[in-house]
């Protein structure tokens, strides 16, 4: 990935951090096709501005979910926080909560639920559930975070399996090794119950952690349950095909994540920008939609708002900031949110409802 946003935490992460680690942030699966057109599919658009529209004023506030948010996108999930920055998840969502947008917690975040939760005050903080295969577990994961008062849950379905990503198999590396994204498993009373015995060592809780971690028979009939059992808004992260977004709309998901889990899984998978605009004429215009993967720019966020998006999860962009901390993560979204109210001005544009397909062409090649 060659796009910076303001100080160029990229290569700051990539020189401080454990070859292994850059490697496993940076790294995608498979031949890294995805990985490449993730950040190639914006350029497929040309943005055509429209002049003498006084735009000394621009608005870059939207609602999601009920709420307001100072910005249209939202800190994607990432595991194990604490490979980059001992604060980890606590430095992320306090960085969210000064910028005034959403925080999604991960399931494998090295700070627990309770724990992020008490650090937001302000914008919303949603948590990511990777189903883990004990349904008593999982049944415990929610009530948790219905109990720590989070906004909603997104269910992540794009990892019934984790992809082959060749950068780790070749370090031989995991980022639990370090410690990391054990948190929320070992403190839940479920699990402890279940799974832990005082006489056990790191590496057997770890093996029982990843046992049970994700869950490859997992099915819509399944969220299905799940999105009645709760009074949580859910969202379902990693949906690339018209029909699948139908399904999810019509078991009664909230909204979805238009996402190749930033070419992580599938190898080879289709960019999200391509198929976005099927899904917003499969859902109607009612139903949010968030895309991810290579929003870099204040550009990408733009095509992807013409393109039916309501807003966009950022992902390596501030796990690569969180190398310096909390004030590392705001300084990637405040020149985000900068990026973004330049390029609304440029474009002629004093809202982010102002962006239109008459702004946008596709080029032919
Ligand atoms: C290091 C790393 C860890 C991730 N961990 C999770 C996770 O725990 N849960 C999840 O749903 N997605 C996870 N993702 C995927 C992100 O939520 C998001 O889809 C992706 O990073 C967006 O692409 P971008 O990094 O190009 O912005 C992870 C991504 C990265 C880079
Ligand atoms: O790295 C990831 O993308 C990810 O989602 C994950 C989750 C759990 C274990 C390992 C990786």
């Amino acid at each position: 990935m060659s796009r910076k946003t303001g100080v160029d935490w990229e290569k700051k992460a990539k020189e401080t951090l454990s070859a292994n680690a850059f490697g496993y942030l940076s790294g995608g699966s498979g031949s890294e096709v995805s990985l490449s057109y993730n950040i190639k599919q914006f350029d497929r658009y040309r943005l055509i501005p429209r002049v003498l529209r006084e735009v000394s004023l621009t608005d870059t506030t939207t609602h999601l979910f009920g709420s307001s948010i100072q910005a249209p996108y939202l800190l994607a999930p990432i595991g194990f926080h604490t490979i980059v920055h001992e604060a980890g998840e606590l430095a992320s969502a306090r960085a969210a909560d000064a910028a005034g947008v959403p925080f999604i917690q991960s399931t494998v975040s090295s700070y627990s639920i309770e724990e992020v939760s008490e650090v937001m005050a302000v914008a919303d903080h949603y948590f990511q559930l990777y189903w883990p295969s004990d349904d008593d577990v999982r049944e415990s994961f929610v009530r948790r975070a219905e109990a720590a008062g989070v906004k909603g849950l997104v269910i992540t379905v794009d990892t019934p399996v984790l992809g082959r990503r060749e950068i780790d198999l070749s370090h031989n590396y995991f980022p639990m090794d370090e410690g990391a994204g054990m948190a929320n498993f070992l403190a839940d009373p479920v699990f402890q119950a279940r799974y832990l015995s005082p006489t056990m060592d790191s590496a057997e809780v770890k093996q029982k952690i990843q046992s049970i971690l994700f869950n490859p028979s997992l099915t819509f009939k399944k969220v299905q349950q799940l999105i009645k059992s709760t009074s949580l808004p859910v969202i379902i992260k990693g949906v690339l095909h018209p029909d699948d977004a139908k399904r999810c709309q019509d078991i009664g998901a909230k909204g979805i994540i238009v996402s190749n889990h930033g070419a992580r899984q599938l190898d080879s998978a289709i960019e999200p920008l391509e198929v976005l605009s099927a899904i917003r004429e499969k859902v109607g215009n009612d139903f949010p939609l968030i895309l991810d993967g290579g929003i870099r720019r204040g550009a990408d966020i733009i095509k992807s708002l013409i393109l039916g998006a309501d807003a966009v999860l950022v992902g390596r962009p501030y796990i690569y900031g969180l190398t310096g901390g909390e004030s590392g993560v705001m300084d990637v979204l405040s020149t985000l949110k900068e990026d973004l109210e330049i390029n609304l001005k440029l474009l002629g544009a004093t809202s982010i409802l102002d962006c239109h397909h008459d702004h946008l062409k596709r080029l032919e090649r």
